[in-house]
């Protein structure tokens, strides 16, 4: 079995909670509120900068120039192309939020930003995976059960899109790559740093659901 797979099986429990979150089920009937909506587009996007920079780290604890460049690839990208999606939902919204980062936000991207500073480079890059590889999964089951016509529709497209999943499985190969080297030890930091993102993941979809705010 690849090693992906086994952060995959390890993390099952928290994809379905994911994948059958009231925000992602009411995204694929294209019910979900427009000010609901806003508001995650407002905190992704603060994420997409702290994404961008921790993919960037990862990528110069690489030992590899192919590494390095896929990763400063992958942050590039963040910020070009999933931040124009953005930026046309800002445009055709008006979003104009200015609360900054929500707890959900903040707590999913400090912990990628100390993970790809402070853990090994393996660490940093299983912690990194589910950012791409459950926005894959999700916006493939989306596409493929949506309620046409929906007003998310750009949204859908760009992560069950085909240039999506060639980074996926880029990332999904040195994760393996990475996974098959890596001692009994590693592997178990590996698992539980996945485990540890894709519960951010939920918590991200479900503070965006609740519109939560700071209590104090
Ligand atoms: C919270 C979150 N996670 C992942 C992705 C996809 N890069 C995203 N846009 N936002």
């Amino acid at each position: 079995m690849k090693f992906t797979e086994q952060l995959w099986n390890a993390a099952l429990p928290v994809y379905e909670k994911i994948q059958a979150h009231p925000f992602n089920e009411e995204l694929k009937t294209g019910t979900l509120p427009v000010e609901t909506f806003k508001f995650y587009i407002y905190q992704d996007s603060l994420y997409l900068a702290d994404f961008a920079k921790a993919l960037a780290v990862a990528g110069t604890r690489s030992s590899t120039r192919e590494e390095l460049l896929e990763f400063l690839q992958f942050a590039q990208n963040a910020i070009l192309v999933e931040r124009a999606l953005h930026e046309s939902y800002f445009a055709a919204y008006n979003i104009d939020f200015t609360s900054g980062k929500a707890p959900g936000c903040f707590a999913y991207t400090n912990y990628l930003l100390a993970t790809s500073t402070f853990e090994s480079y393996e660490v940093a890059v299983a912690a990194l995976l589910p950012c791409f590889w459950i926005y894959k999964r999700v916006g493939d089951f989306i596409y493929a059960n949506q309620t046409t016509p929906n007003p998310y529709q750009n949204w859908i497209d760009a992560y069950a899109g085909e240039e999506f999943g060639v980074a996926v499985n880029k990332a999904l190969a040195i994760c393996d790559r990475l996974g098959e080297q890596a001692s009994e030890t590693v592997r178990n930091r590996m698992v539980e740093a996945y485990l540890t993102s894709s519960r951010l993941e939920y918590s991200f979809w479900d503070s965006a659901y609740r519109l939560e705010s700071w209590p104090v």
